[in-house]
């Protein structure tokens, strides 16, 4: 049997023949032997099952009568007709029931391929169980285990085998207009090292969050993953590792793959899309920004997206601890992306608020790396992104001597290694301070430098603690304590959408320094009471209202927009631009 199906494709007519095959098997694919071509067909209306299988458009149950008879649906469903919220519940149920959490990620991910629109509603509106499911700590793990959990794409995989192809690559990606591109190259993912192409996990979880805490609509979100190889020997020798089996290229093979992408995307998506660097290795970080900051609208969540959360905790924290930020001494154990990209935004807020130079301003901030503090005697052998930080200072070995020697108000970890504040050094950070302040940034859960309930009895209940990764209120001698989590994800769905509604076309440290402002400004008296330097993430949205609002009031004084005129109320108007996840009507 053989049959001819045309259809509008691509705004062509397509004209395909199928040969052989049974009653229902009217374009061949099922009886085409191995070596015959088949046509893989999509229609341009969805009905029926394909439109149950459209994760953008299915609603599942929630299919009205009138839809269900309109769309070729009956039959296909159970007559049973819930709402988006008995869908929800329903859900949420099932997900407690799970004990080990990779199984509610891969739940997750089951539910976003399937029906778009309820994931994400699940996900806005149980924000704070679920952000540790698609996003650390749990995402750290999905990423060690892609290789065994992987289903189907979620983002483009661009490897060296696609060198000189990357516009092509972009193209088979189904979704034309891109606003927001996460790329990683897998090499420095969370804490937990190289993981080479299933890093992928990262730009995955990243953008979901752009969608549900930021609300930039997931048609306009492409992850995607570099792989141009790993140096992890674990990965190589695993039958079901997903990457290219080679060592990392490196040096001119690696820059031009970069320069290639980098071309394409903005051949491809134009001036205005946002390329989101997400756990590049410090090695290549700081160079990439550095090239592409000037040409493309661009930033490192890790160096400047932490920099900014970590300042907005830092201006809330005054208000517990007192001083202006000038008056605090800060030492950092770790000086990497995170490490050094904090220290230089709060220099810059500091310069900003005393008008002394930042050269004067980085001297109240000290790092402390695998070697010891970064004094000037080291600065020869120093990368070039800790030889601003090289002060003049006896040599230090350890984080304990550190501690002593600088006596700093607040304690940053940002190593990646876990248990490093230890109790020797919790505990001189609270004979020093009152309230010593102590964010322990490492992520995921395993590489948090202490954890809440160390960081409150260790000093016995004076420290203001907040941590990469969450942890669950401590009691302590009758008292519950509520830490914050100091994680990036408070900023770039903001910070982002701040950038694409005014259509800015570069990134400025000034843009970084108003969404740290603005992220401070939402804690409120009843957090500050609960001893929170961070506002809850059940207001996420509101909150990320107000960042995109006064981010894109920055691009728009600095005259790098491009969506013109200027709204006369930049937060509503963030508002009204928000995706939401609510089911539509079809007719
Ligand atoms: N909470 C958040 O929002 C964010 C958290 N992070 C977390 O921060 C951590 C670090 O990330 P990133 O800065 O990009 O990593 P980098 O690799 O760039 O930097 C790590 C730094 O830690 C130092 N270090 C490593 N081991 C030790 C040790 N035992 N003692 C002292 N210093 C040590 C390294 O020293 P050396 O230079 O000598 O090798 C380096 O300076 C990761 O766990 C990541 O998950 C990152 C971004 C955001
Ligand atoms: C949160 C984040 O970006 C990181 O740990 O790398
Ligand atoms: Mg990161």
């Amino acid at each position: 049997m053989s049959g001819t199906l045309k259809e509008m494709r691509n705004g062509g007519e397509v004209s395909v023949t199928s040969n052989g095959g049974g009653v229902r098997d009217s374009y061949g694919e099922d009886s085409a032997t191995e070596d015959q071509l088949i046509t893989p067909w999509t229609f341009s209306v969805a009905s029926g099952c394909s439109l149950l299988r459209d994760p953008r458009y299915n609603k599942g149950l929630a299919f009205t009568e009138g839809e269900r008879d309109a769309h070729y649906l009956r039959g296909l469903l159970p007559p049973a007709v819930f709402n988006q919220e008995l869908q929800e519940k329903r859900l949420m149920h099932n997900l407690r029931q799970y004990e080990v959490p990779l199984h509610r990620y891969t739940a997750l991910m089951d539910l976003q391929e399937r029906n778009e629109k309820l994931f994400y509603k699940l996900l806005i509106d149980n924000v704070e169980e679920l952000l540790p499911v698609v996003y650390t700590p749990t995402v750290g793990e999905a990423c060690q285990k892609y290789g065994s959990i992987f289903r189907r794409p979620q983002g483009l995989y661009i490897s060296l085998k696609e060198k000189g192809k990357i516009l092509e690559v972009l193209k088979n990606w189904p979704e034309k207009s891109i606003q927001v591109i996460v790329v990683t190259d897998g090499e420095r993912i969370l804490g937990l090292g190289d993981l080479g192409c299933q890093g992928m996990g990262i730009p995955v979880g990243k953008l979901s969050l752009y969608t549900a805490l930021g609300g930039v609509r997931p048609s306009s979100c492409l992850p995607v993953t570099i792989d141009v190889g790993t140096n992890n020997e674990k990965l190589l020798n695993d039958e079901f590792y997903i990457g290219l089996r080679q060592k990392r290229a490196t040096g001119k093979e690696y820059e031009e793959l970069l320069e290639e992408f980098m071309c394409a995307v903005k051949q491809n998506y134009g001036e205005k899309v946002l390329i989101q660097f997400e756990d590049f290795a410090n090695h290549n970080a700081f160079d990439l920004l550095e090239k592409y900051r000037s040409s493309h609208l661009v930033f490192n969540d890790d160096i400047q997206g932490t920099a900014s959360v970590v300042l907005a905790g830092l201006l809330a924290s005054l208000k517990l601890v007192g001083g202006a930020l000038a008056d605090h001494t800060f030492l950092f154990l770790g000086a990497g992306e995170a490490g050094t990209g904090i220290a230089e935004l709060i220099a810059l807020e500091i310069s900003k608020q005393t008008k002394a130079p930042v050269e004067e301003t980085r001297k109240k901030i000290w790092l402390v790396d695998s070697k010891g503090l970064i004094v000037s005697s080291r600065l020869e052998s120093l990368q070039h992104f800790k030889k601003p930080w090289a002060h003049e200072h006896k040599p230090v070995k350890g984080l304990l001597d550190a501690v002593k020697a600088i006596k700093p108000t607040v304690l940053i970890g940002s190593s990646g290694v876990g248990k490093t504040f230890t109790k020797e050094v919790v505990e001189a950070m609270a004979a020093l301070n009152e309230k010593p302040l102590i964010l322990a940034l490492s992520n995921p859960t395993s590489q948090s430098e202490c954890t809440a309930e160390e960081a409150y009895t260790w000093s016995k209940g004076k420290a203001i603690f907040a941590s990469g990764s969450p942890f669950d209120p401590v009691e302590y001698e009758g008292k519950v304590f509520v830490s914050g989590q100091a994680n990036n994800a408070y900023i770039f769905p903001g910070f982002g959408l701040g950038l694409i509604i005014s259509g800015a076309i570069r990134v400025r440290d000034e843009m970084l320094l108003a969404a740290s402002e603005a992220l401070a400004a939402q804690v409120s008296q009843e957090n500050y009471d609960k001893g929170l330097i961070y506002p809850p993430f059940s207001n996420i949205r509101k909150i990320s209202a107000h960042i995109a609002a006064d981010v894109a009031a920055k691009v728009y004084d600095l005259g790098l927009a491009t969506h013109l005129p200027r709204p006369k109320d930049l937060v509503k108007y963030a508002e009204s631009c928000m995706y939401s996840p609510g089911y539509r009507s079809y007719r």
